[in-house]
Order: C-alpha cells, then structure tokens, then sequence
C-alpha cells in the first residue's frame, strides 16, 4: 500500500478526496497553461490559480503534494549547490590545491547528491574532515560522505526536512499480506513499513515518542485483529496508562509484572504448543483465524527485564522473552519493545531483536549501541533528532543499504479509544495470576522441630 492510500483511507472518503486533489491539479495545470500565453490573459491571474491549485491539492493531498513539490525544490537546491561549490570549497579548505571537480550531481529528494574527484593529493578523509563544514556552508541538514567508484568521493546532502510537520497515525486499510505494516513516512516520501516477523526494539529518550510508534504498530495490524489472523498482547508497567487505553484490542494484557510474566509463559505455552504441531508439517506459519500471529507489545522493557524488585519475576519475564525471541519467528510469534536505555545491563537479550527502530536518543554511543557504527557513519543520527519531533527515527532497510529517516504518526487519545471500538478483538482472555506454590513460600519452623 502507498501513502496515497493510507491518506485517502482516513481523512475523507475516497471519491470526495479524489474530486479534490483532480482539482488541485487542474488548477495547477490551467494556470501553467495561462502563463505559457501570457498575451491571452494576465499573468497575475495565472499565478493566482496556480497557488490556488497548489495550496488546494496540498490540503486533500500533502503525501502527493509533498512529492511533486520535492521535485522543484530539489532541482533548486541542486543548483544552488552546483553554483556555489567553488566558494564552499575555497571556504572549507578543500581548494588548497586545487577545486575538486563535480563529475555528477543528482536529485532524489530529499537528497541533493554530488559526485566529485579530489584533486590530486586529497584523499575520502579530507572531505570527511570538512563534511561539517560543508554543510553547513551549503545549508543542508545532514552530508553523508562515501567512496564512489576507485577514485571519486560521493556527498549526500539532505535538504528540507519532508517529516518537519507532524501527522496522524491511522488504522491501515484491510492488510492483505501481513509481512509489513505501514507506520508512518520516511523522508523520500515513501511510506514506512515496518517488516512483521523479526522481533523489533524500539529505543528513545523520555518523550521520544515510542507511544506513536507503539500505536502506529497497533493502528497498522488493527485490522488484522478485528479478522482475527492476528492478536495483540499488552505488557505496560508503568501502570498500564499506555495499554489500557486500547484496552480492547487486546487479546490479553499486563499492567504489573506478575500479570506480565503469567502472559509471556502463556504465550511460552502456545508457541511450543504450536511449533510441536507443525513439527515435520509447516516450516513457516502463515497467519489465518484459526492460527493467528501473536505479536506481544512491550512498553518500557526495562521494567521487566532490568528495574523489576522481584528478582524471581523478572528472572521468569526474562526467561520468556529469550524463549519468544529466540523460537517465536517460525511459529508465529513477534515480540515488539520500546525501551529508554539500550544499554546491554538493561537489556542482556539485545542481540535477539533484529529490527531496530532507534527515536532520538541521548548521544552517539546509544546510537551506536542500537543501530551500529556503520549505521552512525552512513548519517544515522539519532542523538541529533531535535526534541521538537517526537516520533522521528532511523530504521536500517531489510534490504540493507544507507537508514532511513522516518516518523511514525501522533496517534491522540481520542484516535486510540476510536480505532479500539472500531476493530476490537473477540479473542479476549483475561489474565488469572495464580497464587504462589505454597510449597515455593519459607516454611515456618514448628516449635516441635526446633525441640527435637
Ligand atoms: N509522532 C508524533 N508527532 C507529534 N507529537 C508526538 C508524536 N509522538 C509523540 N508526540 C508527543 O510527544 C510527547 C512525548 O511522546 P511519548 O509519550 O510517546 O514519548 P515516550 O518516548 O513514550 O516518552 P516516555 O518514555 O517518557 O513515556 C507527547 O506529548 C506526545 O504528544
């Protein structure tokens, strides 16, 4: 599914956006008509309807504005690079011998990128060594710098921001394979989709945004839930003002780490009860109502597995989440948390969550702890998201190649409540703590004994 459609399956219905946005474009299109005959008809009018034009398809459609528009800006920026890289260099300290030459420039906005050849002495270092300033000379966001080719050295700029602006998250229309689900945007104007299978770690700083992406998550597979191929479990000890407000999405949930680990050994149970099932029958599961994929959601990991004062609970919640980690993909089992620290003291079983969504975090080493340091050296910098964009992150492509920037929608109290009635489950099972084995409680000594 493209953003187009996330977009239309939301705000409006899809006839009255279409109509909308084909008005966006005729305006565009008739005052760039009147201005290629400006002796027909003012020009005034002209730009008149074509901002009319823009600003109408830009308020039914900003996903498709968004890309349109990108393209004129990028060209622009291009250009204004191009023009000024002499001085830049000159500035930079990268013209001593001589201006290394743009062999290539091209746009994919929000990339502006400029393939160069060093003068003869410069080596991939010296351009690494001034990037910072080049940037900011050239008035981009970020520069990547890389090797291209044997002697060439390739500059990335990221110019413009399109995920400045926030959104709203939305429930995903009718998935009809379950193997990603749409998140957010990320900033080439593509729609985020986060892969359904790995076991994902969400890590931020307090006030990152982890509940947008804990519910766009949520928002994405609600429908799935209401089929039923698909049940969320909630785990929130922070005394469950996350979980709770979605509270019937839910197939089961947990708001204090008894109720926690009584629902990750239940879901321990059906994991192995499956995966005994298929054994020599089915290799991978495919999600259906009578089997459906489990995906348990945990707010704040590190209440279970490092800031627990039960040492017997939390030795048990750790236990289930290795088993789930470890043995879940196959079977159909997916383990999604958000921590603040990703620390390995925090989270011993960090190795076991291969997608990593890393929100804005404290310094370079936890962006290197969770995302790696060729991720941090390709232009993953989460410690420099500002505060101001809640939701913003790095995810690496399954694909691999270069992160990608993305930010998951701003889901409101009121869209949680909303999407819960909407696509509530019917596969509800309420979480019965059982009492501890008496035998497992210090036996009081009878006086007899102590006599004897
Ligand atoms: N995608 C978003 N767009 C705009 N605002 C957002 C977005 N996500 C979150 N916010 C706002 O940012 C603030 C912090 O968000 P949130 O509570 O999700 O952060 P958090 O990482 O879960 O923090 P904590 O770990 O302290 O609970 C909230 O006020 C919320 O309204």
């Amino acid at each position: 599914m493209t953003v187009d459609t996330v977009d239309r399956a939301v705000t409006l219905p899809g006839a009255l956006e279409f109509i909308g946005r084909c008005a966006g474009y005729a305006c565009v299109l008739l005052g760039a008509a009147w201005l290629a005959w400006p002796w027909s008809l003012a020009p005034t009018a002209a730009v008149t309807l074509m901002a009319t034009g823009a600003l109408i398809w830009s308020w039914w459609h900003p996903a498709s504005f968004g890309r349109a528009s990108g393209c004129l800006r990028g060209w622009i920026w291009r250009r204004a690079i191009v023009r000024d890289w002499e001085t830049v260099c000159a500035r930079c300290g990268l013209a001593e011998i001589e201006v290394p030459a743009v062999r290539r420039s091209r746009v994919a906005f929000p990339h502006v990128e400029l393939q160069v050849r060093p003068a003869l002495g410069q080596t991939i270092s010296d351009f690494e060594g001034a990037a910072e300033a080049v940037r900011s000379g050239v008035g981009a966001s970020r520069v990547r710098v890389e090797a291209c080719g044997t002697r060439d050295v390739l500059l990335t700029f990221t110019v413009g921001d399109p995920l400045r602006l926030s959104f709203d998250a939305r429930p995903a229309a009718a998935l009809e394979q379950l193997d990603a689900v749409p998140m957010g945007r990320r900033e080439d104007g593509l729609e985020w989709r986060l892969a359904i299978g790995p076991h994902t770690l969400v890590a931020g700083s307090s006030g990152s945004g982890k509940g947008s992406v804990f519910w766009s998550l949520a928002f994405g597979l609600a429908p799935a839930v209401h089929s039923g191929r698909v049940q969320l479990h909630g785990i929130d000890l922070k005394g469950g003002m996350e979980v709770l407000m979605g509270r019937t999405l839910f197939t089961t949930t947990a708001t204090n780490a008894a109720e926690a680990v009584a629902v990750l050994e239940l879901l321990v149970g059906w994991m192995r009860e499956r995966a005994q099932r298929y054994a020599g029958q089915v290799r991978s599961h495919v999600p259906s109502v009578d089997e459906p994929l489990h995906v348990v959601m945990i707010d704040e990991l590190a209440a279970l597995t490092a800031y627990c004062p039960e040492r017997d609970l939390q030795r048990r919640a750790e236990t289930a989440i290795n088993l789930l980690c470890s043995q879940g993909r196959a079977p159909g089992f997916m383990v999604f948390a958000c921590l603040q620290d990703p620390r390995k003291e925090v989270i011993p079983a960090r190795g076991l969550f291969t997608q990593m969504v890393g929100l804005r975090l404290k310094d370079l080493s936890e962006t290197s702890m969770v995302l790696g340091e060729t991720a941090v050296l390709s232009g993953a910098h989460c410690h420099r998201i500002p505060r101001d964009m809640p939701g913003t992150g790095y995810v690496l492509p399954e694909e691999g190649g270069h992160p990608i920037r993305v930010r998951a929608g701003f889901a409101s109290d009121r869209a949680i409540r909303e999407v819960a009635d909407r696509f509530a489950t019917s596969a509800a099972v309420p979480i019965v703590v059982p009492d501890p084995d008496p035998q497992d409680r210090p036996r009081r000594t009878r006086s007899s004994e102590v006599a004897s």
